[in-house]
């Protein structure tokens, strides 16, 4: 059986509410584990929480209560500059607009340089050829370790992102809305880019969405967050054609496109 590398247990994040509102439990008692090389999904509508578990399993956030476990080690309390080096090294992050992740003034070879010498003492030459490397596993020329962000399209953009993850070796990628602003045909080539890399390495992915038919084409299991808790789970083909929950079948329908038909979702939105 794989290992877990990621095991989260009653996780709960509350905010204060605002001008003395009632506090807001964003996060409401989640758990679920992910095994090495597994695609773990969360979807759920806008402000169910799922940014919230993303972030709290990033460190970004403290949880108000529950756990967090990477790598067999449980991520708590304020990490020290080394811990917090090695906790990079575990999980990495993808946001949806790598525009704003990406420095403009910094070329993409050097982007990429600096994120494997932030975990990695290679000298010149083993820099050099990890970056070219790792430039032709996201399906880029060495010629664009030459440019800028802004002289690559979204799609390319995305790429060099992931590159730049995949720079620190993590055992984890967390996918928040990676692939959402790109047109569907990108999106098509960024998510058979994904699979291809994790037959490469042994990487797992928590890909966060709130688009199932994207998320039905990487992830093996989903779990479908509301209002901050988990309202179903399961291997996403099943979820995709025989949901229990009339919410989940909701956001099937909700994302209708040119030439995905829900095997069944169109009986069950009348049902
Ligand atoms: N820093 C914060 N302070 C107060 N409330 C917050 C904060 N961050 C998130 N929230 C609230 O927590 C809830 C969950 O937000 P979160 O961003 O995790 O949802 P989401 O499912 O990722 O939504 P989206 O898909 O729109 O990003 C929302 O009600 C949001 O307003």
């Amino acid at each position: 059986m794989s290992e877990q590398v990621v095991r989260v247990e009653n996780l709960r994040k509350e905010f204060p509410g605002h001008r003395g509102a009632a506090t807001v439990a964003a996060v409401d008692g989640v758990g679920f584990e992910l095994a090495s090389g597994e695609a773990l999904a969360i979807v759920g509508e806008s402000g169910s929480g799922k940014t919230t578990v993303a972030r709290m399993l990033m460190g970004l956030e403290r949880p108000t209560s529950g756990t967090i476990e990477v790598c067999g080690r449980e991520r708590s309390g304020r990490p020290s500059t080394a811990e917090r080096r090695r906790r990079a090294r575990e999980v990495q992050l993808v946001f949806q607009d790598p525009f704003l992740s990406l420095d403009r003034a910094q070329r993409i070879g050097s982007a990429i340089e600096t994120a494997i010498r932030l975990q990695f003492p290679v000298g010149r030459d083993e820099l050099r050829r990890r970056t070219s490397e790792l430039l032709e596993q996201v399906g880029l020329l060495p010629r664009h370790a030459e440019l800028f962000p802004r002289q690559l399209s979204g799609g390319q953009r995305q790429r060099v992102a992931i590159a730049r993850a995949l720079a620190a070796e993590p055992s984890v990628l967390v996918l928040d809305e990676a692939v959402a602003a790109l047109d569907v045909s990108i999106q098509a080539q960024i998510l058979n880019l994904l699979s291809d890399i994790r037959e490469s390495r042994e990487i797992a992915y928590l890909f966060i969405s709130h688009d199932l038919a994207v998320v039905n084409q990487l992830c093996e299991r989903t779990i479908v967050m509301r209002r901050g808790k988990v309202v179903e789970a399961g291997a996403t083909r099943h979820l995709l054609t025989a949901p229990a929950e009339d919410y989940t079948r909701r956001l099937i329908d909700a994302v209708p496109r040119p030439g995905w038909v829900p095997t069944r979702s169109r009986d069950l939105a009348g049902a």
